[in-house]
């Protein structure tokens, strides 16, 4: 082994180093779906929103969802981040099996293995930014104020922990509640609408926060209904009907400050 390859051996041990690391690293993938339906009701009644569903994401992916509206890109990411079990099928993320499990092992899959980023923001309003970003990490058992802190940083509003929401503008509620997802480290982070309710400038400040993460080696999934956003994907994935209709490799996905809608 000379001393470059022993250099990219160690540097491989730490995902930040590597300069062999691209999205997906050949391990275990980071969610694997297998024959997935999920009905909602019973009988007559009942909404198919998904239907044989096939799908792996590797690690260190960063994945977008696109469909009409109903086309069942929520429902696939409330299972993936087992919100809601699936009605058939396998549903394997973070290494577990989500179908086995029960709803208490579901929270614990949660609350440890996945951070989730909606369109409106759900921060406490009588909470301050920091405080926001603590309460969940306090639920993880890793809330010391630092590590929230630091997460708040990351996303760029260090300084910003001592605000309540109402004082902050749409974007910087949307890093408020990134950086509440990524205070306990989880592998992957789940999004769904991240940047819906917000402008172009304050969208792209929130995707480029959402791809740095990536590419220090967060699987990320991120639904939305504004295609622009997939040029910053390795991959899209294209939901119709309950189904996945297409899925498209990108080959030099974008940086996110020059995503435009
Ligand atoms: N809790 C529920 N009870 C009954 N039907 C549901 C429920 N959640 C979703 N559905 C139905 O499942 C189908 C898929 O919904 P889903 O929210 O996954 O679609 P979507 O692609 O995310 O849509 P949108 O882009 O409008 O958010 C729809 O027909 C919807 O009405």
């Amino acid at each position: 082994m000379t001393r470059h390859d022993r250099g990219r051996a160690a540097a491989r041990n730490d995902p930040e180093l590597d300069p062999d690391r691209e999205h997906g690293d050949g391990g275990a993938p980071a969610v694997l779906l297998h024959g997935v339906g999920k009905t909602y009701g019973g009988g007559r009644a009942g909404v198919r929103a998904l239907r044989d569903v096939d799908l792996e994401v590797r690690r260190g992916e960063f994945v977008v969802l696109l469909g009409p509206s109903g086309s069942g890109k929520t429902t696939l990411l409330n299972l993936i981040g087992g919100i809601e079990p699936a009605t058939s099928g396998t549903v394997v993320a973070g290494g577990r099996d989500l179908s086995g499990l029960d709803e208490d092992a579901r929270t614990a899959y949660r609350r440890d293995t996945v951070g989730f980023v909606f369109q409106f923001f759900n921060l406490v309003p009588s909470l301050t930014a920091l405080e926001n970003v603590r309460l969940v990490a306090e639920l993880t058992g890793r809330g010391d104020r630092e590590r929230a802190a630091a997460a708040l940083e990351s996303v760029g509003l260090a300084g910003r922990g001592g605000h309540f929401p109402a004082q902050l503008s749409g974007g910087e509620q949307q890093r408020v509640a990134i950086a509440r997802a990524i205070a306990k480290d989880p592998e992957l982070l789940l999004c769904d609408e991240p940047t819906g309710a917000l402008d172009l400038e304050t969208g792209r400040g929130v995707l480029r926060v959402l791809q740095d993460l990536n590419r220090r080696g967060r699987t990320v999934m991120v639904v939305t209904h504004n295609a622009a956003i997939a040029a910053i994907a390795h991959r899209v994935v294209r939901m119709r009907d309950g189904r996945v209709a297409e899925v498209t490799t990108t080959a030099a996905p974008a940086a996110a400050g020059e995503v435009a809608w």
